[in-house]
């Protein structure tokens, strides 16, 4: 639960008034940040972290019923208050029915929406205590309980949420280890709410997904100037992870180049921003993550050791999903509840059969797999309850002792080549985008654990999915 002030999004399209309420949240303690359409307000969202959206009903784009929408089926943790005008209260209320928690009328007295606000901020503080006691309480008699979306069962995730508690009082560096889909990010996501940073910006990258030649500049900003296309100064993201926590995954995709000026700014609580002299202090907490093994890394030189050291003062180990089967069937049910808000779709559950066939599956793709394949069943069905028929052929195929899957023989594919045409290169464009495809396909969509079927970086995989328009 934050301890300091409520972090407010402002979202108008009139910007005099995203002035003003700037002015007048900042000067009643509020943390404001303010953007111009409802577009921009959910690209917000998806990366910082926001307590409470006063946003204005009627707006171009996507407006103010379709924030709404949007919130409550993407970010249903975060509380809405809609500003309306004259002739627009019908829509405020509309979007209250949609999810929006109060509205206020322009034009409002200064008060008013200092006052609105710190109802909602009060709600909030509320059903973050209950939510809280209620984890507690259903870890303590070993039910299901969440931790921000984290969802907890299984023992060996108790014992992790346990460790977590702890741990995020701390500020000490932590690792998390673990296959990809495991939930690294989410785990990291509950550290950070679990701890004192948590009103704090959560900042997320993934370093395999970034060109190499920019990834310093991400981190650390850079000047105007410093390269052809620093048209302005620009800062990075440890910067704008300040009194908050940054989240760097696949940390064993980093060039060994990054990882020096990484661990100096851990070391130093400074960041040089790339083409200035001058450090800055940065008061953050780095928490990274892998999905390869870094202390094979660090044998085979290609990890430093010094940084290894500094990353893992405190490992976390997530189980790949077939060691605590008993979650898939709470995950499955709280993923159908995210399917069915955001598709419109009203899957009740499995049935039996079906059921079992995902307890059995191996889920080398792991939670964002099961995520992927109960999406793709949900398409797929027709009535209240899925059954093994809407299920994708690899969860048969894998199945011990299923029946050989038809039409493929599960084991070899073919592709067709005519004999007009002899193009290497074409050919080979074809076998690497087939191989690709299936590949992704086989992991339900994890790119990093593709790129080891495929064995390929994960940087030259993302690269290729873009060539191809795969993925
Ligand atoms: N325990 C969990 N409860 C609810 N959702 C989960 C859980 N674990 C994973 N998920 C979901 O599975 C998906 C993958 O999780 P996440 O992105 O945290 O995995 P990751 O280990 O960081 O993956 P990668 O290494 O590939 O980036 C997300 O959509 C996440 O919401």
């Amino acid at each position: 639960m934050s301890e300091g002030f409520s972090n407010v999004l402002v979202v108008d399209d009139e910007e005099p008034m995203r002035h003003m309420l700037e002015l007048l949240l900042r000067r009643a303690g509020f943390e404001v940040v303010s953007v111009e359409s409802g577009e921009q307000a959910l690209a917000h969202l998806a990366e910082h972290s926001v307590d409470v959206v006063l946003s204005d009903v009627r707006m171009p784009g996507l407006g103010g019923l379709g924030l709404a929408e949007r919130m409550s089926a993407e970010h249903p943790e975060v509380t809405l208050v809609m500003m309306s005008a004259f002739g627009t209260v019908d829509l405020a209320l509309e979007a209250m029915q949609r999810g929006a928690y109060d509205y206020v009328s322009k034009p409002f007295k200064r008060d008013e929406v200092v006052l609105t606000l710190r109802k909602a901020e009060e709600r909030l503080r509320l059903r973050r205590e209950n939510a809280q006691l209620r984890a507690r309480l259903a870890e303590f008699e070993g039910g299901v309980s969440v931790i921000g979306k984290l969802l907890i069962h299984s023992a060996p995730m108790r014992k992790l949420a346990a460790t977590l508690r702890k741990v995020a009082r701390f500020e000490t560096t932590v690792l998390i280890l673990g296959e990809s889909g495991v939930g690294k990010e989410l785990v990291c996501r509950a550290l950070h709410e679990l701890g004192p940073r948590s009103g704090g910006p959560f900042i997320a990258l993934n370093c395999g997904a970034i060109p190499e030649g920019l990834l310093e500049s991400e981190l650390f900003g850079h000047a105007k100037g410093a390269f052809t296309d620093a048209t302005r100064d620009k800062a990075g993201l440890f910067e704008a992870a300040e009194a908050g926590t940054l989240f760097l995954d696949e940390v064993g995709e980093l060039p060994v180049s990054v990882q020096v000026k990484l661990l100096r700014a851990l070391q130093e609580r400074e960041v040089r921003r790339v083409g200035e002299t001058d450090a800055r202090p940065v008061d953050v907490r780095v928490v990274a993550a892998t999905s390869r093994p870094l202390e094979e890394m660090v044998e085979a030189s290609e990890f430093r050791r010094d940084l290894f050291y500094r990353l893992a003062v405190m490992p976390l180990s997530i189980p790949p999903l077939r060691e605590r089967r008993e979650d898939i069937a709470p995950l499955t049910a709280d993923i159908l509840e995210a399917i069915n808000r955001r598709l419109g779709t009203t899957i009740e559950g499995l049935d039996a059969e079906a059921l079992r066939i995902l307890q059995t599956y191996d889920w080398p793709g792991n939670v964002r797999e099961l995520e992927n394949t109960l999406e793709h069943a949900a398409v797929l069905t027709e009535g209240a309850l899925i059954s093994p028929r809407s299920l994708p052929q690899r969860l048969h195929r894998e199945r011990p002792g299923a029946d050989a899957a038809p039409a493929d023989d599960g084991k070899h594919f073919h592709l067709e080549f005519s004999i007009d045409d002899l193009s290497v290169k074409r050919a080979a464009h074809r076998i690497e985008h087939e191989l690709i495809s299936r590949a992704l396909d086989q992991t339900g969509g994890n790119r990093t654990h593709a790129a080891k079927l495929l064995e390929l970086s994960h940087r030259a995989l993302l690269y290729k999915i873009k060539d191809y328009g795969v993925g």
